[in-house]
């Protein structure tokens, strides 16, 4: 029996504001999200065996963590099973002797010995409990954040082009939820040993008592475990299919309350859009947890009503027993405190096996998701690059975006030599920063070959090929750090130099900057913190710059370095590429101010992801009709001139370094 039938593929509901900003439905496909995952596909009988394998995960990562503690957790919990075991016949011991026949004090006195018992059994319940509040107490935590950062630790391996696949992003946010349901499945599991562990004494004394009662208690706990887990997979089954719809609605609250997009909420009124939005996406959301509580309720009725039926037919069978003849009193009287309390701890053990099973499929998630991202991880290891200068060589290179079918860069070949300024231009989207990204080894070719020092990309030890290259991206990150911070973690496995942080920060023009902020280096450069404080744009491209000279890497890529700075540092920051290509970098720069690639040794000419051009400012302009040239000429005339040679204040380039080559188109 599947607990799911399969259904016709339904059309999804969507609301107006989630047509308008995010163009349709963000949902998991419904079908796919019920049936596509193992879990979910699995029958009645199925689940009932997986259940020893989910605990044994929780289990094994707590005893990777910490066994001292998981072992004082497992063992309160089954010594609280036998102390309520042995409760129970200790009970029986003071029915029998109070329902014996003679004189009540008699009785009294023959019962007190049980009843002593029973209350020392108690304490040690109490004790035994204290025990276990306090191990799992120190036990959730530290197997939650060993599983989290498991999960983050694999993730920021993952191979760029992979990270960008919806399916795969996909199967990073429902990892997500699983880092969280390590330490709640930790703390259901307990309970659920537990409650086994009191049913379990209960069955035993029953079992003492007349076998026929054991197959009774059981019976009870079936209807409502195949509730739980109906429930469970329900619930499991919608969350995935919302899960893009919840990205969504907190893409729109954190966008409400972020800094970047706080003046044109204000001002252009788009607070507004975006609240209605969150109020109505949330309200879609609403229902659908509407329409979940709705199938619990049902689900939860029906099981109930058929567990009460069999409670139902327990106490006839005890009815008769005790009108046969078949069981004296004491005995009857302890089996119903015994069916009473396998009651209660199975409603328990019904509510924390729900609980147990939604959090052990989004564990199941949360493993599916480290496992991908293991495999997709950038290879640790592989060919240790050529020393020396490198050169890098593009043969023919084509690159295709994930889940896109135009290439970006279609057969480019190109050489990037040691120690020069090559600029890449071409107008938007013509793939400047896709090569440069190839380049840097985070992307790899779909075809072609692309080389550094002789050594393929492919085979490359690409952490040392990392270390060799700076970014100093378009949408570099502003780190919600220290100044200091900013700089330094350009280097993280550097231990912190003031002094290099120094030199770093004059080199891109930086110091001042940091010097005007009230606590300098120790400056938070985000508001809203304590000594928080805000940097213009223009400010966090240098912090940026120096960053990137911090690094100190062969190859500093840098990708509109000075969109944001004024006339002065922008020339000033131009000026100190050539300075560091004079020390032996090799720089790559990604601009659209000509009057800065025109002091380049080498430019590259990039129309709709094909190289149609390449060689020196003065060897483009001569290109009649050619695309850098008419580039030039066009943003020349903004400024009202009209010029085919190396504007006069630019630094000379070194003689010797171009590779002298007619446009082609
Ligand atoms: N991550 C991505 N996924 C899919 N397509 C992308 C991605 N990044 C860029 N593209 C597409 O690849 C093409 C080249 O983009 P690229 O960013 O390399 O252009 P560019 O020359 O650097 O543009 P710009 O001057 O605007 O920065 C564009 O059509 C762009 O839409």
């Amino acid at each position: 029996m599947t607990l799911f039938a399969r259904r016709a593929p339904r059309a999804l509901p969507v609301c107006s504001s989630e047509l308008l900003l995010f163009g349709g439905a963000l949902r998991h496909d419904i079908p796919c999200a019920t049936h596509g995952t193992p879990l979910l596909r699995l029958t009645f009988r199925q689940m009932a065996r997986q259940f020893p394998a989910l605990v044994a995960t929780v289990v094994r990562a707590a005893w990777r963590e910490d066994r001292r503690c998981l072992l004082a957790l497992l063992g309160a919990e089954l010594g609280q099973g036998l102390v309520r075991a042995f409760g129970l016949l200790a009970g029986n011991r003071v029915l029998v002797a109070l329902f014996a026949s003679g004189p009540t004090p008699r009785r009294l006195r023959h019962a007190l010995p049980a009843l002593l018992a029973c209350t020392t059994l108690a304490a040690v319940c109490v004790l035994l409990s204290a025990v276990s509040v306090a191990a799992a107490g120190q036990l959730e935590p530290k197997v939650e954040r060993v599983c989290t950062a498991r999960f983050y630790r694999s993730a920021v391996r993952v191979e760029l082009a992979t990270l960008e696949k919806k399916d795969f992003h996909r199967k990073l946010d429902a990892g997500r939820f699983g880092t969280d349901s390590v330490r709640l499945m930790l703390g259901s599991t307990v309970t659920v040993l537990s409650a086994l562990a009191a049913l379990a004494a209960s069955a035993g004394v029953l079992a003492v008592l007349h076998p026929a009662l054991v197959v009774l208690l059981l019976l009870v706990a079936v209807p409502k475990g195949w509730g739980a887990l109906v429930s469970a997979r329900r619930q499991y089954a919608s969350r995935h299919a919302w899960i893009e719809h919840r990205r969504a609605i907190s893409v729109l609250t954190s966008t409400l309350t972020s800094q970047e997009s706080a003046a044109e909420i204000r001002v252009h009124g788009a607070g507004r859009l975006l609240v209605d939005a969150y109020d109505e996406m949330s309200a879609a959301m609403e229902r659908e947890q509407r329409r979940l509580a709705r199938a619990r309720a049902v689900t939860q009725t029906v099981s109930s009503a058929l567990s009460g039926l069999v409670a139902l037919a327990a106490y006839g069978l005890l009815w008769l027993l005790l009108a046969s003849g078949g069981m004296p009193l004491a005995v009857a009287g302890t089996a119903v405190i015994a069916v009473h309390s396998a009651g209660a701890g199975l409603s328990a053990l019904v509510l924390q096996v729900n609980r147990l099973y939604e959090e052990a499929m989004y564990l199941g998630d949360l493993e599916a998701a480290c496992a991908a991202a293991e495999r997709h991880a950038i290879p640790s290891g592989g060919t240790p690059l050529r020393g020396g200068a490198q050169e890098i060589r593009l043969e023919k290179v084509t690159f295709v975006y994930p889940d896109t079918t135009a290439p970006a860069l279609s057969e480019v070949s190109l050489a990037i030599p040691p120690g020069k300024v090559v600029a890449l231009v071409g107008a938007n989207g013509s793939g400047k920063t896709t090569l440069s990204k190839l380049v840097a080894g985070l992307y790899l070719p779909t075809s072609g070959s692309l080389s550094w020092n002789g050594v393929e990309i492919q085979d490359a030890d690409r952490d040392q090929l990392f270390d060799h290259v700076a970014v100093l991206s378009q949408d570099f990150p502003r780190w919600p750090m220290t100044a200091r911070a900013n700089v330094h973690i350009g280097r993280p496995g550097l231990p912190l130099d003031q002094g290099r942080i120094e030199r770093a920060a004059a080199e891109a023009d930086a110091l001042d900057v940091v010097k005007s902020l009230p606590h300098q280096w120790d400056s938070l450069v985000v508001k809203g913190f304590e000594r928080g404080t805000q940097l213009s744009g223009g400010q966090w491209q240098r912090l940026g710059g120096a960053r990137a000279r911090y690094r100190r890497a062969p190859l500093l890529i840098v990708d509109e370095p000075t969109s944001a700075l004024d006339p002065r540092a922008e020339v000033e920051a131009f000026r100190s590429l050539r300075t560091l290509a004079d020390d032996g970098t090799t720089v790559l720069l990604i601009t659209h101010r000509l009057a800065a690639t025109a002091t380049a040794d080498l430019i590259y000419v990039l129309d709709r992801g094909r190289l149609v051009g390449k060689g020196t400012h003065e060897e483009l302009m001569a290109v009649e009709g050619g695309l850098y040239r008419s580039m030039y000429e066009l943003q020349a005339a903004q400024y009202g001139g009209r010029s085919t040679s190396r504007p006069a204040d630019g630094p000379a380039r070194r003689t010797g370094s171009a590779h002298a080559q007619p446009a082609q188109t």
